[in-house]
């Protein structure tokens, strides 16, 4: 684990949420450079999903997003995946009647030129791009351990192999920031340090992470920094030693056996 000084990918200024009279996320500011991993932690209810819902516009929310640069417009699904926000669940989503490779085919951008003069004019052209789609789909399935599993449906996957192919799905969508909502829950220490390797990798492709997770120890093996919400606010954030020194998240996190 390094921290990178890349260039910003991902800047979110004073996000607000809230839901009637909760205020969800209560001014977060939070980045994340190009191939840094950068950890939400907080106690139940603290706002990390509301804040990762907010950044993927499928809740109302208020502040400043932008991406490499570039502004995006809170409040549309659409804006923030075109952005290259790409988002993963709390639970696994494959579609399970679906094999592993179809599951990733569907995540996979479609460059097709489209109309009646493509569909025959640029033939060649287009079966060339499917034939590259098809083999970037093998390969990310490859690079989570899921390439002999190709063809069986996604069904049959063990929970996390079901995470695993979330996870070539996300880098199939070629994000340029992939956020994820709890990875490591449901897995065992095996997965887990498995997992850790793979977003590791992804990183180090320059992809920027925004991870959730309650497993301290994955999160601090992981994240080059670590934002802390509680009550939809900031309480700590910078890298992870420097946050586990902090007497509120001691208090949270490591109970109080620092004041004996
Ligand atoms: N759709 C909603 N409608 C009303 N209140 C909501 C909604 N979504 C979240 N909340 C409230 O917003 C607050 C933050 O919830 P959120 O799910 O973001 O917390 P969290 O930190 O992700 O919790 P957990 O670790 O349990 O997943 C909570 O008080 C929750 O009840």
């Amino acid at each position: 684990m390094s921290e990178t000084s890349g260039r910003t990918v991902l800047d979110a200024a004073d996000i607000c949420v809230s839901f009637g009279g909760v205020r969800a996320v209560d001014h977060v500011s939070v980045s994340v450079a190009e191939g840094q991993v950068v950890g939400v932690i907080g106690p139940n209810g603290s706002g990390k999903t509301t804040l990762l819902n907010a950044l993927s516009g499928v809740v109302p929310a208020s502040g400043r997003l932008a991406v490499e640069g570039h502004r995006v417009r809170l409040g549309g699904p659409e804006r923030s995946r075109r952005a290259g926000l790409v988002r993963m669940f709390q639970q696994p989503q494959p579609y399970r009647f679906l094999t592993c490779q179809e599951n990733v085919l569907i995540a996979t951008p479609d460059r097709r030129a489209r109309g009646l003069g493509s569909a025959w004019l640029l033939r060649p052209r287009m079966l060339h791009i499917e034939r590259a789609r098809w083999a970037a789909s093998l390969a990310a399935l490859d690079r989570v351990g899921l390439a002999a599993k190709a063809q069986v449906p996604a069904a049959i996957l063990t929970y996390g192999e079901q995470r695993l192919l979330d996870v070539a799905r996300g880098i199939s969508a070629e994000p340029r920031v992939l956020m994820l909502d709890e990875p490591s829950a449901g897995l065992n220490d095996t997965e887990t340090a498995q997992l850790l390797v793979l977003l590791r990798s992804v990183a180090a492709d320059g992809v920027a992470l925004l991870v959730i997770d309650h497993k301290i120890d994955f999160i601090d093996a992981l994240c080059d920094r670590i934002t802390v919400l509680e009550t939809g606010q900031v309480v700590a954030e910078g890298p992870p030693a420097h946050v586990w020194q902090d007497r509120r998240v001691m208090d949270a996190y490591l109970g109080t056996a620092h004041d004996a």
